[in-house]
């Protein structure tokens, strides 16, 4: 068995006439954090939305190549998108928590996905905010409203949220350029948590938060992957000149 949890092979994408992704290659790892990087526009969210098909909720888009997730194509007709998006979650970039209690907010996708039973709606919910490390925080307060919590707190309501439908991969799209730096720092230590039970994949703006966090690193360019590899690699000796230029701050 591959240890590539996902495998993208060849994954051309178009809003309309306007190709934004460029036969893109890329393997994410079981178990590991893979961090996008590159200069705004290049395409590292639109890529990320591929892995969950989020972009098909956007009219006159386009894929080519294929994305294969255990070894299946998520592109293939018959693919249960429903299902496919409980498998892949997904953070933002701004928390969204919904105006609802704490609670609520958690067994949101459980009692979506039908689970009604409310000892196992209260155990998720628990474990799902213990997994984003926002349990000890809120548990005295779990039918207040959401919107009463910190920004950073929101976020980690975010992740529990992702987490409470048990998905095996975590999209990231610049989970903490809202926070400040104490929030970042947490999102940061529970991504190094997550990734023993999830497969994360994560953009974000900071070279540093990439260094950080992330064992392989693609940066993108005009949407093009100029290059993919361990992110030791890519920050201290990376192959191609666009890569340097890019991590030594020469333009970006
Ligand atoms: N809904 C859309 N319709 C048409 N073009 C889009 C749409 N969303 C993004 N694009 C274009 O696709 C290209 C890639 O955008 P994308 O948002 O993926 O880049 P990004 O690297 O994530 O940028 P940023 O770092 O600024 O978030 C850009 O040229 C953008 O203008």
């Amino acid at each position: 068995m591959s240890d590539n949890k996902m495998e993208v092979k060849n994954l051309d994408f178009y809003y309309d006439d306007f190709q934004a992704l460029n036969k893109i290659n890329i393997p994410l790892k079981s178990n590991k954090v893979t961090a996008l990087i590159g200069p705004s526009g290049c395409g590292k969210s639109t890529f990320l939305r591929t892995l969950n098909r989020m972009n098909d909720l956007i009219e006159g888009t386009r894929v080519e190549g294929e994305i294969l997730f255990d070894e299946k194509n998520i592109y293939d007709p018959d693919v249960d998108v429903v299902a496919l998006r409980k498998r892949v979650g997904m953070v933002f970039q701004q928390p969204n928590p919904f105006p609802k209690s704490i609670f609520d907010n958690v067994a949101y996708g459980p009692r979506i996905h039908g689970l009604k039973d409310k000892g196992k709606l209260a155990e998720i919910v628990e474990k799902s905010l213990q997994g984003a490390a926002l349990f000890s925080e809120v548990k005295d307060r779990l039918d207040d409203s959401a919107l009463g919590l910190s920004g950073g707190q929101q976020q980690r309501l975010c992740i529990a949220r992702a987490l409470a439908v048990r998905p095996e991969v975590l999209l990231m799209d610049e989970p903490a350029s809202a926070l400040d730096p104490v929030a970042t720092a947490k999102i940061e230590d529970l991504i190094a948590e997550l990734k023993k039970d999830y497969t994360i994949v994560i953009v974000t703006h900071s070279m540093q938060q990439a260094a950080r966090v992330s064992d392989n690193t693609g940066f993108f360019l005009m949407g093009d992957l100029v290059e993919f590899d361990k992110t030791d690699k890519i920050f201290e000796n990376p192959t191609d000149q666009r890569t340097e230029d890019y991590i030594t701050g020469r333009f970006g």
